[in-house]
């Protein structure tokens, strides 16, 4: 297999990064000898969305700068300022010091004003998107492939529900996983999560390898939902819960006060240079570091990535053969053959042939497997009859507390983690008794899906908080109707 050696005038040197659409490299300019990013992708629409969102932010201070974009016979790429690592690793394995995760806090909250200001929201931001200036000094924020614009002609776009689940589910604000049209809020809650990410080294949710596409999504939206402030933060101080409720309670379409997050983070650091604070650079008068609890039990932490590198390192190397080779083979009657084949099924894991299962829509041959799907099916069928009947509640000003049953509690946690308690309009909820009646209907915000959705009839009923999802989405239905309320949710 021959690897690329060039793109247009450029000479490959390396690859710095390869994402779900596209490739990164290092290269050097041929005549002008100059090291620059080249960004390489066949889909050539999101490239050129991405590279007119980079245009448009490049002239500003903390955006990347950005230069050609050019179309050749079999893809499409753009160049770029060189710029540093990324931050999704952490600075050197090791979870970064409470001031400078402020530091990178207020440097983003900046960034993101400025994006927000020009009308485009992010809507994947995550520590692998902030990316350091070839100084060192500053935090740079990049990939623009999901970004859009939320304010067309001066007009903030309309709610919208039922719309896919975008970005990266670890990051994504509780609003993205209930399928709602994302906003400048979305982009703030994630930034939220991302420095936790970076203070703590990992978060908590946690995932079972094997859960890809949607159910993924719904699975972390229940962590997201009913986590305790205790394990979300730590020993984190009380600003960073602060934060995050905050962007929880904006509005769809408020402006965020900026300002207010930046001082909650400036707290913490005491002079105006803020790459003083970087746990990368070394300078004499470096003020004290405080590193806050880690995070060692997550679908993705420090310690695990550590925990894989070592085992990875020691893997012994596979002896690899092609299908040729297995032909050969077995045409001449290799006695080694049936061993090696069997060798190679054994390495095959649990996860991997689970993954390959649900890929391909094969039916679980397990008998645990089996129960589940039979159960989660006779549940789907029965579905309206769990509902309970919210209908007949006319009072004003339903607190949402009042209801004590265990699945009236469910729906409680998710409108706590909205900072909701009370709906204004009680009537909002006899849309349930609709809802409920249509699975096809109801679950329109659940099967559409993320874009990592390969298999989106994934069955509805596996989700264990379904109830509650239809009823947050009933509530949240109408956006006109809440237009006004207190419960600032749209
Ligand atoms: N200008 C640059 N200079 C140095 N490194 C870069 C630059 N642009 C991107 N990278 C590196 O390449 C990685 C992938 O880039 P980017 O996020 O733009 O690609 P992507 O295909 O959209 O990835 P993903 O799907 O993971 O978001 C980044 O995390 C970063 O480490």
């Amino acid at each position: 297999m021959s690897f690329r050696k060039k793109v247009g005038q450029y000479t490959i040197e390396k690859v710095l990064g390869v994402g779900g659409y596209g490739q990164v490299y290092l290269t050097t300019h041929r005549k002008k000898q100059e090291k620059i990013a080249i960004k390489v992708s066949r889909d050539r629409e999101t490239l050129m969305r991405e590279y007119s969102f980079l245009k448009q932010l490049s002239k500003l201070d903390g955006f990347m700068k950005i230069y050609e974009y050019r179309q050749l016979e079999d893809d499409d790429y753009f160049a770029a300022e060189l710029l540093g690592k990324n931050l999704s690793y952490n600075y050197n394995d090791r979870i970064l010091s409470l001031e400078c995760v402020c530091a990178i806090g207020i440097e983003l909250i900046d960034r993101i004003e400025k994006m927000h200001e020009n009308n485009i929201i992010h809507r994947d931001m995550k520590p692998s998107q902030f990316v350091l200036s070839a100084d060192q000094k500053s935090i740079v924020l990049i990939d623009f492939g999901m970004a859009c614009f939320y304010r067309v002609n001066g007009q903030h776009k309309e709610f919208k529900t039922r719309r896919k689940c975008r970005g990266t589910v670890s990051y994504a604000s509780i609003n993205n996983h209930l399928g709602f049209r994302q906003s400048r809020r979305d982009d703030l809650e994630s930034l939220c999560y991302s420095l936790i990410y970076l203070v703590r080294g990992g978060l908590p949710w946690k995932l079972e390898t094997y859960v890809e596409g949607f159910k993924k999504w719904k699975v972390v939206l229940n962590q997201k939902i009913n986590i305790t402030d205790k394990e979300l933060f730590g020993d984190l101080p009380i600003e960073f819960s602060a934060m995050l409720k905050y962007t929880r309670k904006l509005c769809y379409d408020q402006t965020p006060n900026y300002s207010y997050m930046k001082s909650l983070m400036e707290k913490f650091l005491n002079s105006d240079k803020i790459w003083h604070y970087f746990d990368w650079l070394e300078s004499p008068d470096k003020p004290r570091q405080r590193r806050c609890s880690q995070i060692v039990d997550g679908a993705t932490t420090i310690t695990k990535l550590k925990r894989e590198k070592k085992v990875y390192e020691r893997r012994p190397k596979k002896v690899k053969f092609s299908v040729k080779d297995m032909h050969h083979n077995k045409e001449m009657n290799n006695p080694d053959f049936n061993n090696i084949i069997s060798e190679k099924f054994k390495s095959i894991s649990k996860t991997t042939i689970q993954k390959h299962r649900h890929k391909h829509n094969l039916s679980m041959i397990d008998e645990r497997d089996r129960k589940t799907s039979i159960d989660s099916h006779s549940d789907s069928k029965n579905s309206h009859l769990h509902m309970p009947n919210y209908a007949n509640n006319e009072m004003e000003g339903f607190k949402i507390k009042k209801y004590k049953s265990k699945k009236s509690m469910r729906l409680y946690k998710v409108l706590s983690a909205l900072d909701i308690d009370k709906i204004e309009k009680p009537n909002e909820l006899k849309k349930m008794g609709s809802c409920s009646n249509s699975i096809g209907q109801t679950s329109g915000l659940l099967q559409e899906g993320s874009d990592e959705c390969s298999t989106p009839k994934l069955e509805l009923p596996e989700f264990k908080n379904r109830d509650l999802i239809i009823k947050a989405r009933a509530i949240f239905a109408d956006n006109s109707a809440l237009e006004n309320h207190r419960c600032l949710v749209f």
